[in-house]
């Protein structure tokens, strides 16, 4: 708090306040780490640019839905530097569209990403830089997280390294039939730094988490579901793509009016993130946009009969 202080004061005397104003609101959209932390989130999007390759694409529906594809075939869908820039700048985009009620996380051509791309990693192998690589993608995927939609990822092929991180901050998971997801970091010397350990421990517990970190075990669909780390696995089908029949599967929880789907998010976050007082005080208010709004009314009005 006082070293908060210290910055605000630091920040307001240079007559700064275009630097307050865009700390204010990092902190407001859920970020782990500011400048408070030594954190200098251009400096590292400059550095990330210089490793150029694929992008990260966002589709916007008119149904609400938002589809965001990784797309660096070629690499197997790896995440270059520049697409940790993209996937920033698509969570933007999300966090500014307030009609969005659900999203789809998936990999362009058959695959869903095979992780950090590897001349990337090796040019910034040096702490200072790994370190700095890895407070921006905890950033982003925290704030992936924490959107208040529902997500789903859609893992086809192979979601290894970053790329098995990265599922772990969708709500849900669906499994391709004969996908795979495999937390590869100890064959490469590291263990998860974009906070996927801390996320799959609260997805599937800290024993099944051991297992899955500690041998880098691959999980198919059916180990998949065991576990959790799984919602639902899909069949091949002739007459439906897996992005159709991610869709279906993620409308059985955003059919409904937009502010009642992302109120239902943010319940649950609340509750997930919070001490218990605070996680109450935040339910009232959510609470308090939905009570009496045109959902409820609408629904009021029609002498509902849950049957
Ligand atoms: C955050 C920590 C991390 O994410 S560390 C990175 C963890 N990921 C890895 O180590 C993945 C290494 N790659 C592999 O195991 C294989 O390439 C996998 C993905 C299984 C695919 O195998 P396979 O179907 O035989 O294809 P392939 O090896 O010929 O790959 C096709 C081209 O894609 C490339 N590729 C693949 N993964 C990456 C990667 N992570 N970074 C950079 N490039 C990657 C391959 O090098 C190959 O390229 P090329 O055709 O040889 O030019």
């Amino acid at each position: 708090m006082m070293v908060l202080c210290a910055l605000r004061r630091q920040l307001l005397s240079r007559s700064n306040c275009g630097a307050w104003a865009r700390l204010l609101q990092r902190q407001s959209r859920g970020c782990v780490y500011s400048i408070t932390h030594g954190f200098n989130q251009d400096e590292i999007r400059e550095k990330l640019q210089a490793f150029p390759g694929g992008s990260i694409d966002l589709l916007k529906q008119e149904s609400g839905i938002a589809v965001l594809t990784i797309n660096n075939p070629a690499r197997m869908n790896a995440f270059s530097g520049s697409m940790m820039v993209d996937l920033e700048e698509r969570v933007s985009q999300l966090e500014s569209w307030t009609d969005c009620k659900g999203l789809i996380v998936q990999g362009s051509s058959g695959t869903f990403c095979s992780g950090s791309d590897l001349n990337a990693v090796r040019a910034i192998s040096n702490p200072q830089d790994g370190m700095k690589m890895c407070m921006f993608m905890q950033n982003t995927l925290t704030r992936l997280l924490r959107l208040p939609l529902i997500s789903v990822a859609l893992v086809e092929g192979r979601a290894l390294g970053g790329g098995a991180e990265l599922i772990t901050a969708c709500d849900f998971r669906l499994m391709a039939s004969g996908s795979e997801i495999q937390f590869v970091h100890k064959h490469m010397g590291l263990v998860p730094g974009w906070g996927g350990a801390a996320r799959l421990v609260r997805i599937v517990g800290s024993q099944h988490a051991l297992k899955l970190l500690g041998g880098a075990l691959k999980v198919e669909p059916e180990l998949g579901l065991q576990i959790g780390l799984a919602d639902g696995v899909l069949e091949a089908e002739e007459d439906a793509l897996p992005l159709q029949q991610a869709e279906d599967w993620l409308s059985r929880y955003t059919k409904g009016a937009a502010p009642v789907i992302r109120a239902v998010k943010k319940v649950v976050l609340s509750g997930r993130e919070l001490p218990l007082s605070d996680a109450l005080r935040t339910e009232k208010d959510v609470f308090g946009t939905v009570w009496g709004g045109p959902a409820n009314l609408q629904a009021l009005a029609s002498k509902p009969k849950h049957k």
